[in-house]
């Protein structure tokens, strides 16, 4: 059976094709870097996700630019901006409006494979984009991280397990995201982050994500030392109930 990674991959193989002859327009400095000594102890990274492939349809009519607003007003650090269209019915327009009306940085939420989807990340005003280390071998991560780093982007680089954490941690990188979700199964179990998060040095920022749908769940993960979450479905759903949370 194909792993809905490789589903995904497969089908935005045109897409991803079309940046390589696209004319892109870089303007190379972080603005908004999000790894600062200033940053809060516990940083909310909040997405916008109209769906999902475990959840389906979350709000197709969301207007992108009033809901990113809305997480800067309530204390975001950062936004994350799904970008595929087939499965989360993301778009880079989305992404360009939203770098054009918040200061914040935003995640560029991809599922990036080749060094010109990095540049349209970077030209369509990303600062952070994920690598996702499941998606490809340890040479494509390596290849891809030390070109997003020329690009003067973080790139968070997203594990599920320990065996891909040993790949990551190769690469001495800077921040870390820790997937609560297996991709196979959609199941998500909170344990994840806290298994995991003890076999990382406490010089890396590392960033929970995943399955968090309620203040109870943030506050376990909270506990688990982490510096941050990233929570899309929670988020999309009832914004003003988790802000405590990021106060
Ligand atoms: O969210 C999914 O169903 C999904 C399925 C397959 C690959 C990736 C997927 N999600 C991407 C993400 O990383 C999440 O959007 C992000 O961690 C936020 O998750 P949540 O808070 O559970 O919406």
């Amino acid at each position: 059976m194909m792993s809905i990674l490789t589903e995904i991959i497969a089908k935005n193989s045109d897409r991803v094709k079309g940046y390589q002859s696209e004319q892109l327009h870089l303007s190379m400095a972080n603005k908004a870097p999000f790894l600062t000594p200033t940053a809060p102890d516990f940083r909310l990274i909040a997405e916008i996700k109209r769906a999902s492939p475990s959840k389906g349809i979350i709000d197709a009519t969301v207007d992108v630019v009033a809901q990113a607003k809305r997480y800067e007003a309530l204390g975001a650090s950062a936004i994350s901006v799904l970008c595929e269209p087939y499965y989360f019915k993301g778009d880079f327009s989305d992404l360009e409006a939203i770098r054009a009306a918040v200061q914040l940085p935003i995640l560029c939420k991809d599922f990036i494979t080749t060094t010109a989807h990095l540049l349209k990340a970077k030209s369509a005003g990303a600062n952070i984009v994920l690598l996702i280390v499941a998606a490809l071998t340890p040479t494509e991560l390596a290849t891809l991280y030390r070109f997003a780093r020329a690009l003067e982007l973080d790139v968070l680089i997203e594990v599920h397990d320990e065996g891909e954490l040993a790949v990551a941690l190769k690469l001495n990188p800077r921040l870390i995201g820790i997937n609560n979700r297996n991709l196979e199964t959609f199941a998500v179990d909170l344990a994840t982050t806290a298994r995991l998060r003890a076999l990382i040095p406490p010089t890396i920022t590392v960033i929970s994500e995943s399955g968090m749908l309620n203040v109870p769940d943030i506050a376990t993960i909270k506990a688990t030392g982490v510096d941050g979450v990233l929570i899309g479905e929670g988020m999309m759903r009832d914004a003003d109930a988790l802000q405590v949370m990021f106060r």
